[in-house]
C-alpha cells in the first residue's frame, strides 16, 4: 500500500486531485484552473508580431501553436550500457504496448526519436503529460516514466531544454559551472557528458548553483539519481557569485576558472506558455524589460569565471529580444573583442530554428515601440535602458547575432527556446571583473540587492545573517587516521590505491551514519572554500552504518556510490550471480524472508560458503554477443547466515527486472482499476517514491530530509 500524499482528499478523483493543485499554488493563494484560462493576449499578440520573430506568414500558426498544450518529451540517461538497452526497452516495448493499447480504442500516438539528438536518446510523444497521467490505456506508459525518473534512467525533460548542455560540448575532465541550475535538467545532462566514458570518477566537475535556497535541494535530488562523486551544489547569487580557489601541490590557492558555463538565466518565460498557460494572463513588455538587468549581470559574472579558449552558453525560455539578443549584444560590446559568437548554426542537424535578430524595437509596458533611446519618453527611462537597443546597422556585422539560435513552438511542436553560444578569446581586464561583481543596475533583482546589502553591513552582522539563512550540515572530510576507516578497508579490502580522504560525513560529533565519496577535484574545493561558499551538498553515498552485531564491519556498501568505489573493493566481498538469481533477488520484497542460499545456483552457492556474514557486491555480467560492450550491474548484497539479499528500492528494482527481463507485474500498478476496487473509492498512490531500503537499516542525515520534503513538493508541482 503506497503512502497518501498530504493533502489528497479521501474520496478525490485523480482529476480532482489535478484540480486542487492547480488551483491552489505553492503560496496558498488561489489559481486558475489551467483549462479556465483563455490563451489570449492582444500585447503579447502585437508586440511579436511588430518585432517580426518570424516570417510574417508563420506568424498565425506561430500563435495558434503557441496556444496549444507542449507534448511530453523524455531522454535516456545514463551509462553507455544502460542506455543502449534502454532505447532497446523503448523502442521493443514501451511503443509497441503503447500503440497497442491504443489501438484498441482506435488512435495510435505517435512516439518518435528527436531527429537532432544524438543517438535517438530523446523522445517526443504526440501526448500531453495530462493525456498520459489521466488516461487509463497509458498507464502502463506513466507507471514507466514515473519509475524510469525516480530511478534516474530517464529524464522527462522539456525538448528544447536538452539544447544547451548539447552545444557545450562537456568534456570528462572539464570543470563546468552552473550558475542557475535548479531544478536541475540541465545540470543532469551535464554531468551525464562528464560520465561519458563510463569512467568511475572523472577527473572534472559540475558546480551547480542556484540563488534559491528550497529550489537546491531539488538540485540534490536531481543529483542523488546520478549517483556522481563530482558534483557540488552551492547557493548564491551568480550575478556576484565569489572567485572559488584550488590548493596547489606546494599549499597555494590559485582562482578556480571554468572551461565550460552555463548560463540558463531566470527569464519572463513566455516560451514555456504551452507549458504555464497562466502567463497569458499577465504577460507585458516589462516582464522582459525588468529581466535584462539581472541577465546581464549573470552572464558577465559567468563570462568573467570563463577561462580562456573556454565556452559559454546564455539560453533562455523566453522570445524577448530585449531577454536574449539584446544581452548578448551588450556583452560582446562591453568585453570588447574578448568574447565571440560562436556558429552553432550546424551543431544539430535536423533542428528547425530561426537565426538570432540583429534589430529589434524596445517598447514601454503600454506598448509604445522605440528603435533608439533618445526617442524614449523620459516617464520610460528608468525601466529603459540604452544598452537594451541593438547595434547600429554599420556595427551589425561586427556582432554576428545571427548565430544565435532561437526556437519557435510551430517550427518543431516544441516550446520557444533561446540559445547563444559564446567563446572567451582573450583574458578579461580586472577593472571590468571588479565593475560587474558590485555594479547594480535596473531590473527586478531583489536577490541581488539583497545580497549586496548584506555584503555592506558591518563582519558580525552579516555573519550573524548569513548564519540565520545558511544551516547545512559541516563537510567533515576524513582525516589520514580516521577511526572507522580501519575496519572499513580491512573487511571490503580497499585497495591502497583509493584515497580515503575524499570520504567524507556531515558531522563532526556522534556516531557517523552516511559516508560520502567526493572525487579530488571536489574535495579541493570543498575544502578550500568552505568558509566563503554556500555549500549545500556534494558527494555520492559510498557507505552507511548498519550496526549489524555479525558484521565485523559496522558499515555496508551503499548502490548510491557502489559504481564508483567498485574498482577499489577487493575481490573477497564480490559475488558473481547470474540472471536468473539475480531476478529471484529483486522479486523478493520481503528481508525478513530472503532467498535461501540453498535455492540459488551452485556458482552463487559456492561463491558465498566461505564468505562472512555481512554487506557484498553482486556482481551481474550479461553475456555479450558480437564484441558489444556487456551490461554490467553492480548491486550491493547481504549475505546472511542461510540466505542472500539485495538492496534496492522499489524503483531501481522495477528498472532491473526490465532490464534483464524480469516480470514487473506485481509493480505495474494500473492505478485506475485499484481506485474502482477500493470499497470507498478511496485511492492510494501506487507509485510511492520514498527512497526505503528493504531491511530499513537506512539513516538519514538532516540534508537528506530537506531534500526530500522539498522533492515531494516538487513532485506534487509536476504530477
Ligand atoms: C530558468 S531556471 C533554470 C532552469 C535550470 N537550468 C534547469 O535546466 O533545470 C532559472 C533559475 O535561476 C535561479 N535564479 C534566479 N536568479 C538567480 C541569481 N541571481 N543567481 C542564481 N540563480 C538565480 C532561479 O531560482 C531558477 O531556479
Amino acid at each position: 500500500m503506497g503512502r497518501r500524499k498530504p493533502g489528497f482528499r479521501k474520496n478525490a478523483t485523480f482529476h480532482g486531485k489535478a484540480n486542487q493543485n492547480q488551483q491552489n499554488g505553492q503560496d496558498g493563494k488561489e489559481r486558475k484552473p489551467y483549462n479556465d484560462i483563455i490563451r489570449e493576449n492582444e500585447k503579447f499578440v502585437s508586440y511579436y508580431n511588430k518585432q517580426g520573430v518570424c516570417k510574417s506568414e508563420e506568424f498565425d500558426s506561430f500563435i495558434a501553436t503557441h496556444k496549444t498544450d507542449l507534448p511530453a518529451t523524455f531522454r535516456i540517461t545514463g551509462s553507455k550500457t544502460v542506455a543502449k538497452k534502454m532505447l532497446e526497452i523503448v523502442q521493443d516495448q514501451l511503443i509497441t504496448s503503447c500503440v497497442k493499447q491504443m489501438d484498441e480504442s482506435g488512435n495510435p500516438p505517435n512516439i518518435f526519436p528527436l531527429p537532432w539528438y544524438p543517438n535517438k536518446l530523446a523522445w517526443q510523444m504526440e501526448l500531453t503529460r495530462k493525456d498520459i497521467r489521466r488516461n487509463e490505456a497509458y498507464y502502463k506508459l506513466h507507471n514507466f516514466l514515473i519509475s524510469e525518473t525516480e530511478n534516474g534512467t530517464i529524464s522527462r525533460q522539456e525538448a528544447v531544454s536538452m539544447i544547451p548542455p548539447l552545444l557545450l560540448d562537456v568534456q570528462p575532465h572539464h570543470k563546468i559551472l552552473d550558475m542557475c541550475a535548479a531544478p536541475g535538467s540541465k545540470t543532469a545532462q551535464l554531468l551525464e557528458m562528464l560520465h561519458a566514458n563510463d569512467d568511475p570518477i572523472p577527473s572534472g566537475f559540475v558546480i551547480a548553483n542556484d540563488v534559491d535556497n528550497k529550489r537546491c535541494y531539488m538540485l540534490v535530488h536531481q543529483a542523488k539519481r546520478l549517483n556522481s562523486p563530482c558534483i557540488v551544489i552551492i547557493n548564491h547569487d551568480s550575478a556576484v557569485l565569489p572567485n572559488l580557489y584550488s590548493t596547489l601541490a606546494d599549499g597555494s590557492t590559485e582562482q578556480v576558472k571554468f572551461d565550460r558555463v552555463l548560463c540558463d538565466v531566470p527569464c519572463a518565460g513566455d516560451g514555456t506558455m504551452r507549458k504555464n498557460p497562466d502567463i497569458w494572463m499577465k504577460w507585458t513588455p516589462a516582464n522582459g524589460l525588468n529581466q535584462h538587468g539581472i541577465q546581464t549581470r549573470i552572464l558577465r559574472r559567468g563570462i568573467e569565471l570563463l577561462e580562456v579558449g573556454g565556452k559559454i552558453v546564455y539560453s533562455t525560455c523566453s522570445i524577448n529580444p530585449i531577454e536574449n539578443e539584446a544581452v548578448i549584444h551588450r556583452v560582446l560590446a562591453e568585453f570588447d573583442g574578448a568574447v565571440e559568437l560562436v556558429d552553432v548554426t550546424h551543431s544539430l542537424p535536423g533542428l528547425k530554428f530561426s537565426p538570432g535578430m540583429e534589430t529589434w524595437l524596445v517598447a514601454s509596458r503600454n506598448l509604445e515601440f522605440y528603435s533608439t533611446f533618445e526617442e524614449v519618453d523620459e516617464k520610460w527611462k528608468t525601466t529603459i535602458r540604452p544598452q537594451m537597443f541593438p547595434p547600429k546597422a554599420e556595427d551589425r556585422e561586427k556582432y554576428h547575432l545571427n548565430r544565435c539560435i532561437r526556437i519557435l513552438p510551430h517550427q518543431q511542436n516544441s516550446g520557444a527556446f533561446f540559445v547563444a553560444v559564446l567563446k572567451k578569446v582573450k583574458a578579461v581586464n580586472a577593472k571590468e571583473d571588479s565593475k560587474s561583481a558590485t555594479n547594480m543596475e535596473c531590473g527586478d533583482d531583489t536577490q541581488s540587492k539583497k545580497r549586496e546589502n548584506e555584503d555592506n553591513l558591518p563582519y558580525n552582522q552579516r555573519k550573524k545573517r548569513r548564519k540565520e539563512i545558511y544551516r547545512e550540515d559541516p563537510f567533515v572530510f576524513f582525516n589520514e587516521d580516521e577511526d572507522v576507516w580501519n575496519d572499513i578497508k580491512s573487511f571490503y579490502k580497499v585497495s591502497d590505491s583509493f584515497d580515503s580522504k575524499c570520504l567524507l560525513t556531515r558531522c563532526h560529533v556522534g556516531k557517523k551514519k552516511n559516508i560520502y565519496l567526493t572525487s579530488e577535484a571536489v574535495r579541493n574545493l570543498v575544502v578550500t572554500n568552505q568558509p566563503n561558499i554556500k555549500f549545500i551538498n556534494t558527494g555520492v553515498k559510498a557507505f552507511v552504518r548498519c550496526d549489524n552485531k555479525h558484521m565485523k564491519c559496522a558499515f555496508r556498501i551503499a548502490n548510491d556510490g557502489l559504481d564508483s568505489i567498485f574498482p577499489f573493493i577487493g575481490d573477497d566481498r564480490k559475488v558473481y550471480i547470474p540472471k536468473d538469481d539475480l531476478i529471484t533477488l529483486l522479486l523478493n520484497d520481503n528481508p525478513q524472508k530472503s532467498p535461501p542460499i540453498v535455492t540459488l545456483s551452485e556458482m552463487v552457492q559456492k561463491q558465498v560458503k566461505d564468505l562472512s556474514l555481512g554487506s557484498c557486491v553482486l556482481i551481474y555480467k550479461e553475456e555479450s554477443e558480437n564484441d558489444k560492450t556487456p551490461l554490467v550491474i553492480h548491486i550491493s548484497g547481504w549475505r546472511g547466515a542461510t540466505s542472500l539479499r539485495c538492496y534496492m528500492d522499489k524503483h531501481s528494482t522495477v528498472h532491473l527486472l526490465r532490464l534483464l527481463g524480469g516480470d514487473i507485474s506485481k509493480y505495474d500498478v494500473n492505478k485506475f482499476q485499484k481506485a474502482r476496487e477500493d470499497e470507498d473509492g478511496q485511492c492510494e498512490e501506487a507509485d510511492g517514491t520514498e527512497e526505503t531500503e528493504r531491511d530499513g537499516t537506512e539513516t538519514e542525515d538532516v540534508s537528506e530530509k530537506k531534500e526530500k520534503s522539498c522533492n515531494e513538493k516538487l513532485q506534487q508541482q509536476s504530477s
